[in-house]
């Protein structure tokens, strides 16, 4: 006898399975919409470095809900003030300001208009204004009120000029280098900051808390993504690219000659330069010889041993009362890890094709040039500023002698330095780093992240329900079967 059918069996399966399609639309359609990629919002921020031989202007970018991941700041735009630096203003302040408008204006148009309020604007001024207002507090102030006024009267977010100090630079330039490079992270193998300005030279590099303890004025602690660093910084100020050059033609012009014949310059290379240019620089402490004239006649006579000599004679190597020091009676502690060389040693090192070679078949290359007769050099390079060609016989020598004799490198350590310009398309130098301290953009502690990211969250989801779905097909499939079999038996 054929069981009585429920009549509800049937409708309930389809009912289930129906409900079970419309989950499994309704999830597939979540997980697409949720994976695309959103249009993404961006930040910015602009920082100007106002240097000793020039202004740059630097704007930063980065996806506005990713602000505290490591390498996500990206240097959007790079505009080089025209003419000289700031502190040479010191005899028309107005100018100082009037010299920004062009790559101000640049900054307009580089950030969308709708994020010009909240784009926040700084700028940070080094070792050229630090000379100026060890001469002239009252000019460094008009000099910086000039930049004030201008910088103000943008559309931007300004947040100040100020003059960072030495430590600030180095450390800042440190920052910039490893959170490019997505090291502070990882907690350990930071990479140093070599840095070479026009007026001043800073080394950083990360060391053991007991090595920080011998001179507190040389020591930086930062916690970073849950990270401690100490660092070791000194800033020289008077040892960038133009000052001490300025020191080495006052070491050598002594005696008040009317002509000067430096062997750091090429053989044939001969120009006037007046003695007050050398020694109106407050990095120059003795006088201008009383014997000497206006000016004297600059004669190169290229000779990279003699040069040496000059070189080591504005080095202090005596009087260190620490257990260690690099020069000047300044404490270092041992060198430690890999070293990111930029600005000037960068730009010099390139020119004389020294960033990959020994220490050894550099410092061939350098008595190369050197000796190389001035005529001959302006020929071979026709395109480079004949400043910069003149001087890089100088710079060379003092790059390679303030990195061996000033710091410790040997041959042996040499390969530990990286001469560079850029890092994931953005400069290497202190202003990155200054920006994504003043935001507070790297914080102290690592930022808790969930276990999955969040398209494997919605893919796991999607497979769960579907695995879910399929074992309930199952189960009303064979529940079907039963109800169907069941009509059959009598
Ligand atoms: O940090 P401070 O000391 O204030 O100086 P700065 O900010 O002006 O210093 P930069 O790093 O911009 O430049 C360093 C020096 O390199 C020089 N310089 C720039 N481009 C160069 C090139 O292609 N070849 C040689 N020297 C160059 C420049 O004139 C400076 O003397």
């Amino acid at each position: 006898k054929e069981k009585p059918k429920n009549p509800w069996h049937k409708a309930v399966v389809i009912f289930i399975a129906v409900l079970g399609i419309i989950a499994i639309v309704a999830l597939v359609t979540t997980a697409v919409l949720q994976n695309k990629p959103l249009q993404q919002k961006f930040k910015y921020g602009i920082v100007l470095d106002a240097g000793s031989s020039h202004t740059a202007v630097y704007i930063y970018e980065w996806p506005a809900e990713k602000e505290n991941d490591t390498g996500r700041v990206k240097q959007k735009h790079f505009c080089q003030v025209k003419g000289p630096g700031i502190s040479s203003y010191s005899l028309s302040p107005e100018q100082a300001g009037h010299s920004l408008r062009l790559c101000i204006q640049e900054a307009v148009l580089n950030v969308p208009r709708r994020r010009h309020h909240e784009t926040p604007l700084y700028l940070g001024a080094t070792a050229g204004m630090r000379l100026l207002r060890m001469e002239n507090q009252s000019l460094c102030d008009q000099v910086l009120g000039s930049v004030e006024k201008v910088l103000q009267s943008t559309p931007f977010d300004y947040q100040g000029a100020r003059i960072i100090s030495g430590q600030e630079e180095g450390a800042f330039g440190w920052v910039t280098v490893n959170y490019l490079s997505d090291r502070l992270k990882q907690g350990s193998g930071t990479t140093g900051a070599l840095d070479l300005g026009g007026a001043s030279t800073q080394i950083t590099f990360a060391t053991n808390q007991d090595e920080t303890g011998e001179s507190a004025e040389n020591t930086v602690t930062f916690r970073l993504y849950g990270n401690d660093y100490f660092l070791y910084t000194h800033s020289f100020l008077c040892y960038g690219k133009d000052q001490v050059l300025k020191l080495a033609l006052a070491q050598q012009t002594q005696a008040g000659a009317s002509t000067l014949l430096d062997p750091c310059f090429n053989q044939g290379y001969s120009t006037n330069l007046s003695y007050s240019s050398v020694y109106s620089s407050p990095c120059i402490t003795t006088q201008k010889p009383l014997a000497a004239g206006e000016g004297f006649t600059h004669r190169g006579t290229g000779n990279a041993l003699q040069c040496q000599e000059v070189v080591r004679r504005i080095f202090n190597f005596s009087g260190c009362t620490f257990s260690h020091c690099s020069f000047n009676g300044v404490y270092q502690p041992p060198l430690q890890g890999q070293f990111g060389a930029f600005s000037a040693y960068y730009f010099v090192m390139n020119f004389l094709n020294l960033t990959s070679d020994t220490l050894e078949n550099n410092m061939e290359k350098m008595a190369r040039y050197c000796s190389t007769p001035w005529t001959q050099i302006k020929q071979q390079f026709p395109n480079v500023k004949e400043k910069y060609l003149a001087e890089y016989c100088f710079s060379g020598t003092y790059i390679l002698f303030l990195l061996t004799h000033g710091y410790n490198f040997t041959s042996d350590t040499w390969s530990n330095i990286k001469f560079i310009k850029k890092i994931s398309g953005s400069d290497a130098g202190w202003t990155l780093g200054y920006m994504l301290n003043l935001t507070n953009m790297i914080p102290a502690e690592a930022p808790d992240t969930p276990p999955l990211p969040h398209a494997g969250y919605v893919t796991l989801l999607l497979f769960t329900s579907l695995l879910l779905f399929l074992i309930l097909l199952c189960s009303l499939r064979s529940l079907w079967v039963r109800c169907t079999s069941q009509r059959q038996i009598i």
